[in-house]
């Protein structure tokens, strides 16, 4: 239909340019030159034509805007910068982290007693992101921080130290070229819902029918799980509704304050002792979730220290020497001691009496779950392989380790065998993922160049790139309205050629017929 359409319509304009071409022809001797200028004149006016339409409707110069949102997390902090062009701000995946630092040092939590060196410390990574944002830009880009777990806890412990720490960083910000947006302790909900979108809107899931992923972050205080839920949320703290992009999306989201892997070690270790030692004279802690050969000297108080962990009665200052066994099933035995699986008031629970309903789809797992499984080549293996290679892992002498790892911390290397174990507990007994959905999980660090975290997220909600309702775009993207333009010209140059031919052909005919 088409196809004889257009050869209908291309024949009469053959015919019309043939019948012009003609009669110029038969009556003007000088014909030949004026056909030549005639054609020249549309040839020109169409090129003219279509380099106005594309000149028109050429986006703008890419302009890029900037943004800045520290993560102080519970172990240390980190500077990300992020950068988009500015007039597409408001659709998905534009966003994107063009640098990051690593503050030297612990967390700024761990500065409770010198909270005036907390804002400091930020110095070097804060001169590198000035350093990364073109300077007519400054005064625009807008800085967030936002603390987690770590200051929730010293919040806990001690208000007056997190109110001091959060001044100092505060000040310290403030006196960058930058624009300033806020110092704040994020709630868990936040944390867990601002990772969720950032690993969404990163996989442009917001506009795809295939669905969301659901968000699963380990810190070292605390740990987030995040999904849409088709069930019923039973208990309100654990939804959150948002409308982006024109849809609707109703998330489960939980936040356990201690569960984070250094606080989980944390309580499996006094879980451990309390359950051995009744804390007076000498303590020798036989740790199955540490490498044999292993054996630290530590203080009891560095377990203790934490709200997660704090005992009544008198501080706690003997030692105790820490020693591995490396054994994983009885690892794997005392990590489960630490999730309350023994009650439940809702219809189902993930652990300690909290409401999570049934997993559902797929979920990245990003923070300490990638370093650790990363760590460990475990991204790519199924739970009982899993489970095979840790309890190879966890027999390995703490020597043999040392030695093939000399460029590994030791700090993380002694840990692995029970982080390891810890995330494998967490997810199966924890979050109840079983064999089967357990290829769901994607241990992931990055999506393109931006790193998964709740940083990203963040800064999206606080300038409001994400809009509730989809916003309107081109009927063609602009590569597509260029080629368009090309070959419909080049269609309407083709038809005078066809007609330039045609009409010799007549004319010669006609010009012997007058003969
Ligand atoms: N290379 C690594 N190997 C193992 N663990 C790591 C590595 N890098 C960071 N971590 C751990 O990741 C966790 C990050 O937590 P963090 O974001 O600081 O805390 P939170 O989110 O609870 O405030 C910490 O437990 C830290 O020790
Ligand atoms: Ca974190």
């Amino acid at each position: 239909m088409g196809l004889h359409y257009l050869n209908f319509k291309q024949l009469t304009l053959i015919h019309l340019f043939s019948l012009f071409f003609l009669e110029i022809k038969v009556k003007n001797p000088w014909h030949r030159r004026q056909i030549i200028i005639v054609t020249v004149i549309i040839a020109v006016g169409i090129i003219i034509m279509v380099s106005i339409g594309v000149v028109q409707n050429k986006p703008l110069h890419q302009k890029y805007k900037y943004g800045i949102v520290l993560d102080a997390g519970s172990s240390h902090t980190s500077v990300y910068v992020y950068e988009w062009p500015a007039e597409k701000e408001n659709n998905t995946g534009m966003v994107q982290q063009k640098h990051a630092c690593n503050v030297k040092g612990k967390g700024i939590s761990s500065y409770s007693g010198t909270p005036d060196k907390a804002g400091v410390s930020l110095k070097e990574c804060m001169d590198e992101a000035k350093m990364t944002i073109p300077k007519h830009r400054h005064h625009e880009t807008p800085v967030y921080l936002g603390a987690t777990a770590g200051m929730r806890l010293l919040k806990m412990d001690d208000d007056t130290a997190s109110e001091k720490v959060l001044k100092s960083v505060e000040n310290f910000l403030q006196t960058y070229p930058f624009s300033y947006r806020g110092a704040r302790i994020i709630t868990g909900q936040e944390e867990g819902a601002f990772g969720w979108i950032t690993v969404n809107y990163l996989s442009n899931n917001f506009r795809k029918a295939s669905g969301t992923m659901g968000a699963l972050d380990l810190g070292g205080a605390s740990t987030q799980i995040t999904f849409v839920s088709g069930k019923k949320l039973e208990s309100p703290d654990n939804s959150i509704n948002f409308r982006l992009y024109g849809n609707d999306y109703h998330l489960y989201t939980h936040s356990f304050l201690c569960y984070g892997k250094d606080q989980g070690l944390k309580l499996s270790i006094k879980q451990q002792i309390q359950s051995k030692h009744d804390m007076t004279g000498n303590i020798t802690l036989e740790d199955p979730c540490f490498n044999p050969g292993y054996s630290v000297i530590k203080s009891l108080q560095s377990v203790f220290d934490s709200p997660c962990t704090k005992v009544n009665g008198p501080r706690i200052e003997n030692y105790f020497t820490h020693i591995g066994i490396g054994n994983w099933h009885k690892c794997h035995k005392a990590v489960k001691m630490v999730f309350n699986n023994t009650y439940c008031h809702y219809s189902r629970c993930s652990f300690n009496n909290v409401f999570q309903p049934t997993v559902e789809g797929r979920f990245g797992a990003f923070s300490a779950y990638f370093f650790v499984m990363n760590f460990l080549n475990l991204t790519t293996y199924s739970l009982d392989e899993a489970k095979e290679k840790m309890a190879e892992y966890c027999t390995t002498n703490w020597d043999t380790l040392k030695k093939n790892h000399p460029n590994v911390k030791e700090k993380f290397l002694g840990e692995y065998c029970f982080s390891g174990t810890y995330i494998l507990t967490l997810l199966e007994d924890g979050y109840k993922f079983t064999s089967d959905n357990w290829k769901n999980i994607d241990f992931i660090k990055k999506i393109g160049d931006s790193e998964a975290g709740w940083t990203l997220g963040y800064m999206l909600n606080l300038t409001n790139m994400i809009p509730a309702e989809a916003p309107d775009t081109p009927l063609l993207p602009y590569g597509g309205y260029v080629t368009l333009m090309f070959f419909l010209s080049l269609l309407i140059f083709v038809c005078f050629i066809i007609g330039y031919i045609f009409f010799r052909r007549k004319s010669g005919a006609a010009h012997k017929d007058i003969i």
